[in-house]
């Protein structure tokens, strides 16, 4: 360890909360998606006093967002590098690393030749194998798969295999040791896969219902991120939520398991209350998994609400020495057509106590400016991608643009 100018760094990925088009949006079919503006515009405005006041109305005009005069926050948007929306790609950006060609995906669900060896190496029947929602395939093959003893696999435009059971059938030790196999089979070429996913259920036909006991099986990093070289140091690399499941473990000094997004909320606080030097990193998956790939803009909206009315206890308790960064991994307008990811900039909002107001930092040309100002701060060695905005940081009013 040498010296760092602030002490801690407190990232929050809000997952999926885009800020409209990326500039290379129609290369994935997502031309004029907005996840935020598209939710004000849906509900008629959103009430977020305490992101207008960090400057978030600054990034976007939509009902609701108001450019205040004194930003807490600097703000600015940030466009993807890497070739692709998942998830993964969008955290290992955010620290440092591109993902140059996009994991696999299995848009007529995924080759016989895999599942012949899922179904020998776990002694279930697989059935689905399709591209599916996870909440509409349980309604539609949960009956069929008690019944069977089976598992269900399904995947979607995501890299990702995802295998539902419910838990009174496929016991969750053995769900997970079943995706173990099915990790093992698809983390090399041919497959690849981004992400094997446990989705178990619990209840009757015509009621089931996803439980919390979802785990992630990711592949880890190709490369070494600023949560290696921050923990390599002897600084912390605190995981809050999916990030352990999204670095595989990878950097990762403290992993603390989060069941919703007011439970990430609460476990960032207990987090900002502890005396630790380093970086903590919190994902809120609400966002992406009950309401982006659900196209329920006015459950967002809640959500969106509900984060915003936490904001100012986080605010209060950070001190001089702290860094907060409120970002996002991709966008999920939920009022385009389909499920999935859309193709976004990203918002940026960097707040410290130490200056403001904060101005704009422009529109960034990747995720990584993130990690590579975290890495300049703690004095690491920086990452391959990315350019540092901790000077602007420092500069007060005449860097103001
Ligand atoms: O429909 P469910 O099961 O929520 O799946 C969603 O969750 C997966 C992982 O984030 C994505 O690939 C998306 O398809
Ligand atoms: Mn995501
Ligand atoms: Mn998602």
């Amino acid at each position: 360890m040498t010296t760092r100018d602030f002490s801690r760094i407190f990232v929050i990925v809000m997952d999926s909360v885009g800020i409209g088009e990326a500039e290379d949006a129609n290369d994935y079919g997502d031309e004029g998606a907005d996840t935020l503006g598209s939710i004000a515009r849906y509900n008629n405005g959103l009430h977020i006093p305490n992101l207008n006041k960090l400057g978030l109305g600054h990034l976007k005009q939509a009902p609701g967002l108001v450019q205040v005069e004194h930003p807490l926050a600097f703000y600015g948007k940030m466009n993807e590098k890497s070739r692709s929306k998942d998830t993964m790609t969008g955290h290992w950006e955010i620290m440092g690393l591109y993902v140059d060609a996009p994991f696999r995906t299995f848009s007529n669900g995924f080759p016989a030749d895999l599942i012949t060896q899922l179904e020998t190496a776990t002694n279930r029947p697989v059935i689905g194998n399709k591209v599916a929602s996870g909440t509409a395939i349980i309604q539609e093959l949960g009956e069929e798969q008690m019944e069977k003893g089976a598992i269900i696999v399904y995947t979607s435009a995501d890299s990702v295999l995802q295998i539902a059971a419910h838990e009174d059938i496929v016991d969750l030790d053995e769900l997970y040791s079943i995706c173990e196999k099915a990790r093992e089979l698809t983390y090399h070429d041919p497959y690849m896969l981004g992400r094997v996913i446990a989705r178990p259920f619990i209840g009757e036909p015509g009621t089931f219902q996803r439980t919390s006991n979802r785990h992630d099986y990711a592949l880890k990093p190709f490369h070494p991120t600023v949560m290696n070289t921050l923990a390599d140091a002897g600084w912390t690399s605190e995981a809050i939520g999916k990030i352990d499941d999204i670095f595989d473990g990878e950097g990762v000094t403290h992993a603390i398991r989060t069941d919703s997004n007011m439970d990430g909320m609460d476990k960032l606080l207990q987090s900002v209350k502890r005396d630790f030097t380093g970086l903590s990193f919190l994902n809120l998956v609400d966002f992406d998994a009950q309401f982006g790939h659900r196209r329920d803009p006015v459950g967002y909206r809640e959500a969106i609400e509900a984060f915003d009315v936490r904001l100012p206890e986080v605010l209060e308790e950070l001190n001089d020495e702290d860094l907060l960064i409120i970002t996002a991994d991709h966008g999920n307008d939920p009022t385009y057509p389909g499920t999935d990811h859309t193709r976004e900039q990203v918002p940026l909002l960097v707040y410290t106590k130490a200056n403001q107001p904060g101005f704009s930092l422009g529109t960034r040309e990747t995720f990584a400016d993130v990690g590579a100002t975290i890495a300049d701060n703690f004095r690491v060695s920086k990452p391959h991608h990315g350019t540092s905005f901790l000077n602007l940081l420092e500069e007060g009013d005449e860097g103001s643009q």
